[in-house]
């Protein structure tokens, strides 16, 4: 009877085990090495699962200005403490049901799901400020950086992929227009 016992905490010991290892691995393959937020495949699987719930959402691409310049001038460590601090305020300016991540070397996304128009571009408007105010290099404390993004609100029937390119298509026109700046798409520049 004891060794019955014995035998069903080994057993229920190794489940949950298992379970942490799991849990742990799907934590890894859903963010992002250098910052800790979610990563690319994780935020695009979020935007499939918002879009197909039906909620109202918008989703903004963001990509750091000059990026290239921070790493020629103070080094690949100073370009990563950038990154660090930048996801650091996405984090900050999105609420709990919305979504940040890493896409790319310099480059993230926000899901907004349940935003109309004007309250996004509030919402990235003040992070633009909060960017352009912030100097993340202590090696550097006059240095400061600015990012470009580009926005688009969910069409009804509309797939992830072409949302994410009239996302993509904004950010290259704020880009284009001298960059430190949204647009949003379907408005001028
Ligand atoms: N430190 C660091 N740099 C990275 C990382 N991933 C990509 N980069 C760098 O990011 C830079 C991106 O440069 P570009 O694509 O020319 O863009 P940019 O200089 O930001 O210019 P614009 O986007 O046109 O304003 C390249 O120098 C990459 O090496 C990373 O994980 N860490």
């Amino acid at each position: 009877m004891l060794c019955v016992a014995s035998d069903i905490t080994a057993l229920s010991q190794d489940g949950r085990s298992l379970r942490q290892t799991r849990d742990q691995a799907l934590r890894a393959a859903h963010t992002d090495d250098l910052t800790g937020i979610s990563n690319r495949a994780h935020m695009l699987q979020q935007a499939g699962a918002l879009i197909a719930q039906g909620q109202p959402l918008v989703l903004v691409l963001l990509d750091l200005d000059h990026f290239k310049g921070i790493n020629d001038r103070f080094g690949h460590p100073a370009g990563d403490e950038v990154l660090r601090d930048f996801a650091r305020q996405l984090q900050a300016s999105t609420r709990r049901d919305d979504g940040c991540g890493r896409i790319g070397g310099e480059e993230f996304m926000m899901l907004l799901p349940g935003t109309d128009l004007p309250q996004a571009r509030a919402v990235v408007q003040r992070l633009l400020e909060h960017v352009r105010a912030a100097r993340p290099l202590a090696e550097a404390p006059a240095q400061g950086n600015t990012t470009s993004a580009g926005l688009a609100l969910h069409r009804a029937g509309e797939c992830t992929g072409a949302l994410y390119r009239r996302a993509d298509q904004a950010l290259y026109r704020a880009k284009q227009a001298g960059r430190d700046r949204l647009v949003c798409d379907g408005a001028p520049a």
